[in-house]
């Protein structure tokens, strides 16, 4: 079977209020939108499906929607105009239309540090995910091991006065559109939560001499995962994946300890 991902920018607007007579103000995103349908590769081809296929079953949802007002559509009439719905929207709008292909998932980038996910493995829920970022600095230094050892396992990540990171924090929740709020989650308190517990607690601390939960704890992502679901875990409900980005090339992600 082959993945294959089709990337779509489009724009809409939705009502702040969803009652056009209470208000006619209105705010909008310019939207990414990635596609992935699967199928067989067919020898004779060597596609699974044509891009312009692709584009052509995308088109007939998205001239509903790019540059319009969603409150407009029935859908959004019974369902808010959230993140969730419109993922949901495109699900419904494009599952069955592909020709030689079937829809896989559909991922929506609402801001740079939002975005929302549906189908894969589990055609139950949406995923939504949120970024954070804190500045920490650590070494790399087990307790568990020699001076030597440190040095051979870590190298210059073992420098005594440790270096820094710009950590970039993903957070991801799974569950159903609320059907008063459309979101899966109370965004404002997700984000209060993870700013109290986790990016006040590191953002401009050094891990090894500023936090006690550390002490013998060397700070890795892959650690610094771990502590971090401890400390979301009781505290967000729908809690379904965290991932760190180290720099731009290390990324790290952690579904949580029963998932081990
Ligand atoms: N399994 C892990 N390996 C490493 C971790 C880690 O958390 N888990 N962390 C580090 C260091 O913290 C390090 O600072 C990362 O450095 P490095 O990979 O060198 O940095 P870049 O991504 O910028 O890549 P370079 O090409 O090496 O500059 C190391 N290992
Ligand atoms: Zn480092």
């Amino acid at each position: 079977m082959m993945h294959l991902t089709r990337t779509i920018f489009f724009g809409a607007v939705h009502l702040l209020d969803s009652s056009p007579a209470v208000s006619e103000r209105t705010m909008g995103y310019d939207y990414k939108l990635d596609i992935t349908v699967k199928g067989n590769l067919n020898q004779k081809t060597g596609i699974v499906v044509n891009i312009v296929h692709i584009d052509e079953m995308i088109q007939t949802v998205m001239q509903n929607i790019d540059g319009n007002l969603l409150d407009e559509l029935e859908f959004f009439r019974e369902n808010k105009p959230s993140l969730e719905n419109l993922l949901i929207y495109f699900w419904n709008e494009l599952e069955g239309l592909f020709i030689d292909a079937e829809l896989d998932k559909i991922k929506i980038q609402q801001t740079p540090f939002i975005y929302g996910e549906i189908g894969g493995n589990d055609k139950m829920n949406v995923y939504v995910t949120k970024l954070f970022h804190f500045s920490s600095a650590h070494r790399l230094h087990s307790n568990f091991l020699n001076q030597e050892e440190n040095i051979e396992l870590f190298g210059k990540c073992n420098n005594l006065y440790g270096h820094g990171h710009n950590y970039k924090l993903e957070v991801t929740v799974k569950g159903r559109p609320d059907p008063k709020t459309g979101a899966v989650i109370h965004y404002k308190s997700f984000e209060d939560i993870v700013k109290e517990r986790v990016v006040n607690l590191f953002d401009h601390k050094h891990i090894n001499a500023d936090l006690e939960m550390f002490e013998n704890k060397n700070p890795t992502s892959e650690m610094l995962l771990y502590v971090i679901w401890d400390l979301l875990k009781d505290e967000i409900s729908g809690l379904y994946k965290i991932g760190i980005w180290e720099t731009d090339k290390n990324y790290f992600e952690y579904y949580g300890h029963d998932h081990e």
